[in-house]
């Protein structure tokens, strides 16, 4: 049975463990750090070590471990008479890729579709490729030795994860629609500790200088040049320009071998509006693919001369590397990092220890001939490893306030909304949306004080958060009550003053009455009965108005008579029309009502008439004035009803409601 080559195993680190995760997005800025991450290649046996019949030294125990066989001692730690002493050595990456492996799997599991999601996101990101002479390191970055010479066909197989970080990169800017994004690249090369710009390197490679910039306290090549990339072709014409233009040898180890270190640098401008009123975010991003040219043992490579001198240059820089990796992976060793020593730390400085994420690729050759080159570089990259950097999106500051505040509200929000959840109980709303109005009147929200205690801290402060914003509303709805209020009062003021006057008229009306030798006593009637009685030739004229007429005079507690002149009704009895008509009149003209003695009521009838008299004579005035008074405020309030009964109206005669106890609903007063 044939079985699938295993081509790459991975550790849970903090690498992606599927395409898929490789895009998840960027954690925010500012939050934590981040572990250098560090994935190892381990290449085919060459042709010439596959002839030398070197051995396989390398193997994959799997979740991202890898064993060196037979590992040399280091000098001085073997007993004596024990003659090579050797021992197996178990390392632990982010992942393993194996000599089966192709360079879709390296894009795909080694963490670097991640990279680039957090470049588009605005972070400083680097992948950098580290080992031996021969290792691979081109191989992986860029492709086998040729790729770029002549018609370069985008879609070939053997392309590195440069190219096909290109092509997931557009990718990944199609799909951000919301942004505006502006891609610059440049391509430089580190040869002999000098910086040549491999995209205008001049016929006299004029080296360029490094700088410190105070402004973004970091080093920066002076006067690189930049090209505007807007298609992926125009990135594509970077990577083929400056691979031509590189320094390659050939030495003992390696027919094309890189004399140079190389940085590819895309920086990723990203400009997005964010709101209505103009206000616009921008991100600098920066992606660096850096192969660094391969340490060498200059004893088996046979390097002389020229060859000689970028071999030293080459080692001098990668010893720096080594100085300042182990520096920044030793926790005890917080003192001075010496990036300053080569021009390569330099510009490696803020992806070793800065605010970048850095992916380093360590590639290893599988032979027994190149053991020791082996460990070395595994050693290193387990040093790198160690390494954290504190990744931060790079903006202007403004932004980024705008931008963490922006960030503040929504988690605000999402927490309000995850409280409201909260404190729902048996599916029982125990507060209420604080976004909703509050309709006056409505109970307060209830919050269960048991489950109070159960509450974190946040969603305590939210509540507390909340109910400070119920209190306001609730101060609100006080004080437009309390407006109401003072309107009310002053309407019931000028209906007291009004009553006051009219019962002051009907005195002088009624002391005018009493006075009066040629007027007899008026009947005065109660209030209801004043309002039947006018209505009094109606209602007899129907056999309600009969009956109630009839059963009102029957009861005669109802009519008041004066006492002095006596009443001239005829008695209990007697009809409404004798007492009010007509024909009433004409009696007393004739006398024949004046000339009886008065009717005279028991004396506790005659109190209780005369209480009524006074008392609700005054009440149903006081009534149906002020009844007069809310139709014309109503009528103020809300001007839309029209036909509402005017002062003139029939119906305003009519009993009016008593006003009432409630306060006005808000609306009516606002409206
Ligand atoms: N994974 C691989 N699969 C097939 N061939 C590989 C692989 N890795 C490297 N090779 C081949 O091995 C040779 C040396 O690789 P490469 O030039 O990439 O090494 P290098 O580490 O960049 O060396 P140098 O430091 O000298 O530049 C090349 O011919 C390359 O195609």
């Amino acid at each position: 049975m044939l079985l699938a080559p295993r081509r790459a195993s991975r550790s849970g680190g903090s690498l992606s463990d599927s395409p898929e995760d490789a895009a998840r997005p960027a954690p925010p800025p500012g939050q934590g750090e981040d572990n250098i991450n560090v994935v190892v290649r381990v290449r085919p046996l060459s042709n010439k070590e596959s002839k030398a019949k070197d051995n396989f030294v390398v193997q994959f125990p799997g979740n991202g471990q890898l064993l060196l066989e037979g590992a040399p001692l280091p000098a001085g730690s073997s007993s004596p008479g024990s003659g090579n002493a050797s021992k197996s050595r178990l390392f632990s990456f982010n992942a393993v890729f194996e000599p089966g492996a192709t360079q879709e799997d390296v894009l795909n599991y080694s963490g670097v579709r991640r990279l680039i999601s957090m470049a588009v996101e605005g972070f400083s990101c680097t992948v950098f490729c580290y080992g031996q002479t021969g290792s691979g390191k081109t191989h992986t970055l860029t492709g086998p030795p040729g790729l770029f010479d002549g018609q370069v066909d985008p879609q070939s197989p053997d392309h590195g994860l440069v190219c096909r970080s290109f092509q997931f990169l557009f990718q990944q800017l199609r799909e951000r629609s919301d942004f505006h994004f502006v891609l610059k690249a440049s391509f430089l090369e580190i040869y002999n500790e000098k910086v040549i710009d491999l995209l205008n390197p001049g016929s006299a490679r004029k080296p360029l200088a490094v700088r410190w910039s105070k402004k973004s306290r970091g080093f920066f090549v002076e006067n690189l040049f930049t090209v505007d990339c807007e298609e992926l072709d125009d990135l594509l014409a970077v990577l083929e320009e400056g691979m031509r233009n590189r320094s390659v040898g050939s030495h003992g180890m390696n027919d094309h071998s890189s004399r140079s270190h190389t940085i590819l640098t895309v920086h990723i401008a990203a400009e997005r509006q964010m709101s209505e009123d103009g206000v616009f975010i921008s991100r600098q991003g920066k992606l660096n693919f850096v192969d660094l040219a391969g340490s060498e043992m200059t004893k088996k490579t046979h390097s002389e001369g020229k060859t000689l001198e970028e071999a030293n240059n080459i080692n001098k820089s990668l010893m720096v590397l080594g100085y300042c990796i182990a520096s920044l992976s030793d926790p005890k060793k917080k003192g001075h990092i010496p990036y300053r020593d080569s021009k390569l730390t330099k510009l490696l400085a803020d992806s070793l220890a800065g605010n970048g994420v850095t992916l380093m690729i360590a590639c290893i050759s599988p032979a027994k001939s190149n053991i020791s080159e082996s460990l070395n570089t595994l050693r290193y990259a387990a040093r790198a490893k160690k390494i954290r950097t504190k990744p931060i999106i790079m903006m202007d500051p403004r932004e980024a306030l705008i931008l963490s505040l922006k960030r503040e509200v929504a988690a605000l929000q999402s927490e309000n909304d995850h409280l409201r959840g909260a404190l729902r109980l048996n599916g029982e709303q125990l507060i209420g949306d604080p976004g909703a109005p509050r309709a006056i009147g409505s109970p307060p929200p209830a919050v269960d004080l048991e489950r109070l205690a159960e509450l974190e801290a946040n969603e305590l402060a939210g509540l507390v958060q909340h109910y400070m914003q119920e209190n306001e509303a609730l101060r609100r709805e006080n004080s437009d009550l309390f407006s109401t209020r003072e309107v009310l009062m002053r309407d019931q003021d000028l209906v007291c003053r009004e009553n006051e006057r009219l019962l002051k008229k009907l005195e002088d009306v009624n002391s005018v009455c009493c006075r009066s030798p040629i007027i007899p006593a008026r009947p005065t009637f109660s209030g209801e009965l004043l309002n039947m009685s006018l209505a009094g030739s109606d209602m007899g004229a129907g056999p309600l108005g009969a009956t109630m007429g009839h059963d009102l005079m029957a009861s005669s507690t109802n009519v008041w008579v004066h006492p002095v002149n006596g009443g001239s009704a005829g008695g209990v009895g007697g009809s409404t029309t004798a007492l009010t008509g007509p024909k009433f009149k004409a009696e007393i003209l004739e006398g024949r009502h004046s000339a009886k003695p008065p009717h005279r009521l028991p004396d506790s009838i005659q109190k209780e008439l005369d209480k009524r008299r006074i008392g609700k004579s005054m009440t149903n005035i006081a009534e149906s004035y002020r009844d007069r008074m809310s139709h014309q405020r109503h009528n103020s309030w809300d001007s839309s009803k029209q036909g509402s009964p005017g002062l003139g109206d029939p119906q305003a005669a009519a009993p009016a409601p008593v006003l009432p106890a409630q306060p006005h609903a808000p609306q009516a007063v606002h409206g």
